[in-house]
């Protein structure tokens, strides 16, 4: 399998190689050139199986035969060994047809452990391999942070570079990040909101120079491995709903898009999905594109779901592709169109999305009136972020005969803000982390500003 631009113009890669690299040359995302393809029979044989072995069959193609098979299945299922449910990622049962996916098990308590404890271990894998050292630059709106963190702290060969929105993380996700003090972690609070960090690193993906031939990484979901592990999960629920006999829907809060296209991909390799719904918070580009046609940003809002601030959503332009036949000119053309003024997508790939997804879109008031809703009906105490993603599950799921699934995609005790918002005392953090509001924090705070940003990263490499 090789992996090719969504642009059209960069080289086409090996897996090794897309995973040790950001951005593609001509600023696209790598996406596989063709898709492995699941049988009913190969997805029935998966019902029932742990979910690293699911994990391991679902992600062996796209390997490539690059990581011999006994290693890349210990690198799973040491990957999942750090989750504190046994499911890795439960389902849980809230009415007749309507469940949980629990995201939330993993080290830092939001879905994207389930692909960075995965990517830091094949990190280190391919560096070790090739003895060579890799700058980690990411940028994050609140979660990818610590959860990259915590997957490649471990790593020799990486130094982490992190950037995050000052004073627009909860204050958990913010020591999530900041407490870790190890001597390749670097915590930067940018004067800025997270579209901000994100330009900035995608910008140091285009000019390298800074670095001086050091290979700069990525842990965003513009990695392809971040994708590739996400497609798990979604194979593993369907499966374990009936799937392929029976169709699902899932329900996605979304933002950066890296989740719900990860459930996009399940679909194109065989599992039976009926509908994927978009849940945004007030950040609603992805909803206006979905129902109106309009593919312009707005002015970056703060929200009680911080983690989806976001407006200018990089995995939308994976689905683009898609979407416009694998045209990559039509798809540069548009995102640099969007970059520059309002803009809407042409009529043909829209209704070809819109045959699959729906999309929904929640302010502040009703997130708190689902968490208050949703704990009277089901007992649960969501997070701001799942929040959106009940409502906007039963606003507009096609029906009510086909098992909808809402993904959850972080644990409440990260929002303290929100759920004693909605009225609540709170929700205490696990054991692990007990002490985390007492600990040593350290990271600087820097202007917006690309040159002061890649200075401060030249500075600290080791
Ligand atoms: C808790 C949480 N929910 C939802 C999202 C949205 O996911 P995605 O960016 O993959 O669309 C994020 C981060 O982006 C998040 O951290
Ligand atoms: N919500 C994310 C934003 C970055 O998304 P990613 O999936 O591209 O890493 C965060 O919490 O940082």
């Amino acid at each position: 399998m090789r992996y090719i631009s969504t642009r059209g113009k960069a080289p086409a890669l090996s897996f090794e190689e897309v995973v040790l690299t950001g951005l593609a040359s001509d600023g696209g995302l790598y996406v596989p050139e063709t898709l492995p393809r699941f049988s009913a029979d190969e997805l029935s044989a998966m019902a029932g199986l742990s979910y690293a072995e699911i994990a391991f069959r679902v992600m062996r193609p796209f390997v490539n035969g690059e990581i011999d098979d006994a290693t890349f299945k210990s690198l799973v299922t040491d990957a999942y060994a750090t989750f504190s449910h046994d499911a890795v990622v439960p389902l849980k049962q809230l009415d007749a047809n309507h469940f949980l996916l629990e995201q939330f098990h993993g080290p830092t308590l939001a879905f994207k452990d389930v692909a960075l404890q995965l990517l830091g271990r094949l990190l280190d894998h391919f560096l070790k391999k090739r003895g060579e050292r890799a700058v980690i630059m990411g940028a994050t709106s609140g979660d990818t942070g610590s959860a990259a963190i915590e997957g490649c702290r471990h790593c020799d060969n990486l130094d982490i570079f992190i950037l995050h929105p000052h004073n627009r993380v909860s204050e958990v996700q913010r020591r999530q990040m900041t407490t870790v003090l190890a001597d390749n972690v670097f915590n930067v609070a940018i004067e800025g909101n997270f579209d901000d960090a994100q330009a900035m690193v995608k910008a140091s993906f285009a000019d390298q120079g800074f670095l001086n031939g050091t290979r700069l990484v990525a842990v965003n979901s513009i990695n392809w491995a971040r994708i590739m592990a996400q497609i798990v999960y979604y194979v593993a629920a369907g499966v374990a709903l009936g799937a392929p006999k029976r169709e699902v829907s899932f329900c996605v809060p979304s933002a950066n898009f890296g989740n719900v296209f990860a459930g996009y991909m399940a679909y194109k390799m065989g599992l039976p999905v009926k509908q994927f719904i978009i849940a945004t918070n007030a950040n609603d580009i992805l909803h206006r594109t979905l129902a109106d046609n309009d593919f312009s940003k707005k002015e970056l809002e703060a929200t009680l779901a911080p983690s989806m601030d976001i407006v200018v959503s990089s995995n939308f332009e994976r689905l683009l592709f898609d979407a416009y036949e694998r045209d990559g000119a039509a798809v540069a053309a548009l995102l640099e169109r969007f970059q520059r003024e309002p803009t809407a997508m042409a009529e043909a790939p829209l209704a070809k999305l819109r045959e699959k997804f729906a999309s929904f879109s929640v302010d502040d008031a009703t997130i708190l009136e689902v968490i208050r809703e949703a704990h009277r009906r089901t007992g649960e105490i969501l997070d701001p972020h799942t929040a959106t993603g009940y409502r906007a599950a039963e606003r507009v799921r096609a029906d009510q005969a086909t098992p909808m699934v809402t993904l959850a995609t972080a644990h409440p005790a990260k929002f303290a803000e929100a759920v004693v918002k909605a009225g609540f005392q709170g929700v205490p953090l696990p054991t692990h982390m007990d002490d985390l509001l007492d600990r040593e924090e350290r990271y600087a705070v820097l202007p917006a500003e690309l040159a002061a940003v890649q200075r401060f990263v030249a500075d600290n490499r080791r």
